[in-house]
């Protein structure tokens, strides 16, 4: 990679980066495989079945039909400056974050770089993990010792995809930035959110964007979730045991009067 890269970082106090499930040696040994890195954006408020599922998809479809090889894969839920209708705070949504992929995962991490700060744009996040990978931990290697730096990739559903394409909400430079040769995005099809209308406008970056139609469509989201916990109904199929269990004790997303949330859904 020859672009240059943005190195003036702040953050959050007492923060390290995670890289303990990350794999730093490449499992290919035919050199033909770009490593990889996933990173999921968003509120995660809280974390649902379908957000973890989204790294399973993704998984799959890199396996049968990139030359990519996955070495790692975060979490990266947003500050609590993003002000989202209903957004509990960042160290409720990290934990729960936490608390999801101890469960249930043995290859996804949480970073709270952007929760626990100002808000930062998505470009400046993709930076940032790429700062983090290729210049603090120096990339990975191959199996005979090579070194290469590692692409990160942001994961995303094509409702955010979608609103790349609407104006004033992302600025041109970022777009080129995530979706260009140095980054760009792996898209899981979400019911409602048509994947070849999303990527459609930006067809400049095509080559960057993979998209994935899901075989099995879910429409769940966080905000369903947050009103099945109002109504005092079932959410057992949509989140973690362990997750239920924070909410209930931390005693989030309890109907209130005047939370703005009331009918959305
Ligand atoms: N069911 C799903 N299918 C595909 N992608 C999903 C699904 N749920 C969430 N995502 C994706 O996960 C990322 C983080 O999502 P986010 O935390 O905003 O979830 P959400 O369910 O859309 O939240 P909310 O309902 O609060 O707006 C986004 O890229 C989003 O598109
Ligand atoms: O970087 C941007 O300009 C930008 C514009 C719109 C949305 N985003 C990010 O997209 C994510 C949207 O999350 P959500 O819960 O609103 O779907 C969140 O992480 C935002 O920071 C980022």
């Amino acid at each position: 990679m020859t672009e240059s890269r943005t190195t003036t970082f702040t953050n959050p106090r007492n923060y390290t980066f995670p890289s303990h499930r990350l794999r730093r040696t490449l499992h290919d040994s035919t050199g033909t495989k770009q490593p990889i890195v996933l990173v999921a954006c968003g509120s995660f408020n809280p974390i649902t079945n379908n957000h973890l599922r989204m790294y399973e998809i993704a998984n799959d479809f890199v396996r049968e039909n990139t030359d990519f090889e996955i070495v790692g894969a975060y979490l990266s839920p947003v500050s609590d400056e993003y002000g989202k209708p209903g957004l509990v705070s960042a160290h409720h949504r990290v934990n729960m974050c936490s608390l999801a992929i101890e469960q249930e995962s043995s290859w996804l991490m949480v970073d709270p770089w952007e929760a626990f700060q100002n808000y930062q744009r998505t470009a400046a996040v993709l930076d940032h993990f790429d700062y983090e990978l290729n210049m603090v931990l120096g990339g990975v290697s191959t199996p005979d010792g090579e070194h290469r730096d590692v692409r990160i990739m942001l994961l995303a559903g094509s409702d955010l995809i979608n609103t790349m394409s609407e104006p004033g909400v992302w600025s041109h430079d970022d777009l080129d930035r995530i979706l260009g040769r140095r980054y760009g995005t792996i898209v899981i099809e979400r019911e409602g959110y048509n994947v070849a209308q999303a990527t459609g406008n930006l067809s400049l970056w095509q080559n960057n964007i993979y998209t994935i139609p899901q075989l099995i469509q879910n429409d769940g989201s966080s905000t369903k979730v947050r009103l099945l916990f109002r109504r005092g109904l079932s959410v057992q199929s949509s989140l973690l045991p362990a997750v239920i269990e924070y909410i209930e004790q931390n005693n989030l997303y309890g109907w209130q009067v005047g939370s703005g949330e009331e009918g959305q859904g």
